[in-house]
């Protein structure tokens, strides 16, 4: 990806009272997932926060706390301890219902599996977290939502009809219909070939460059992250690295292999414990 690509945050615009150009901010975040001597410690206190209008992506060893710091980010779990706070919502305050619109209409989803409703088309699929809202879009909403990722002539396929990345990009299509504060993806590309995986890649990024949207994926893949302006690096649960200068997957997996060798802080035992999901 040509690095000029890339554009740096810029500053809030509006005249509403938007004090920060931060989307989302983590506190001091801990998930621990079961008790006693299954205690799993996933998140050890993450500070951190995701610029208006970047692209973070969030990479780290296996167990290292990535898809446990996007669920407690995205409000699908709740932290044992810490704070997040999105478009200026901080989620401890808000209860089960607050929380519920607030991941429907200002947070966007996407996962490594699709998770598109496979009786329902394209068009639909693209439709339906607004038809859960009990809003009806303007078809011309839902046909602008599929042009945009590319797909304006399959808005009456279903999943079954489409290609793994096609799927993907209606995926896509439906977490942005909300025209949400952050999205969230998760191994976006885990289960695409390359040229699927550029062209989703390629697809979040011109939402931040020319939507400025704000989008933060977690991915083991180098070359993912590289379309990204900022690496987060976990391990054991904590930050342990970040950078935002040269950003290319060479660098990245440099960087990667330097943190494995020399751990902030020493190594750790690796945390092995199954149990119910307590974040
Ligand atoms: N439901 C659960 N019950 C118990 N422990 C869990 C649960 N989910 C995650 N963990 C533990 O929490 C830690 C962090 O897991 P997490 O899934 O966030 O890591 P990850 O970096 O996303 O891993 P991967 O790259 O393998 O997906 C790991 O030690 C994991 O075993």
């Amino acid at each position: 990806m040509p690095a000029t690509a890339r554009r740096a945050a810029g500053p809030a615009t509006g005249t509403v009272a938007v004090m920060t150009t931060d989307t989302v901010t983590l506190t001091g975040l801990r998930a621990v997932y079961g008790t006693g001597t299954r205690r799993v410690t996933a998140l050890d206190g993450v500070t951190t926060s995701f610029a208006s209008g970047t692209f973070t992506a969030v990479m780290g060893p296996s167990g290292s706390g990535k898809s446990t710091l996007l669920h407690c980010a995205a409000g699908l779990d709740r932290p044992a301890a810490g704070t997040v706070t999105i478009d200026g919502n901080r989620l401890e305050d808000l209860g089960e219902d607050e929380l519920t619109r607030l991941r429907r209409d200002r947070i966007g989803f996407v996962f490594q599996a699709f998770n598109l409703v496979s009786t329902l088309t394209a068009a639909q699929n693209v439709e339906l977290p607004l038809r859960l809202a009990g809003r009806r879009p303007p078809a011309s909403d839902v046909a602008a939502a599929l042009a945009a990722v590319g797909l304006a002539d399959r808005a009456r396929h279903r999943p079954s009809e489409l290609s793994g990345g096609e799927q993907q990009r209606v995926a896509l299509a439906r977490a942005l219909i909300t025209r949400p504060a952050v999205v969230f993806a998760d191994e976006p590309t885990g289960a695409l070939d390359s040229a699927a995986s550029r062209q989703v890649l390629r697809l979040l990024r011109a939402l931040v460059d020319d939507h400025g949207q704000t989008v933060v994926m977690v991915t083991h893949d180098p070359t993912a992250a590289a379309y990204a302006d900022r690496v987060l690096l976990l391990a054991d649960g904590r930050l342990a690295d970040e950078f935002t200068d040269g950003i290319t997957p060479a660098a990245i997996a440099a960087r990667i292999a330097e943190q494995a060798t020399d751990p902030p802080g020493g190594s750790r035992p690796p945390a092995h414990v199954a149990g119910e999901p307590s974040c």
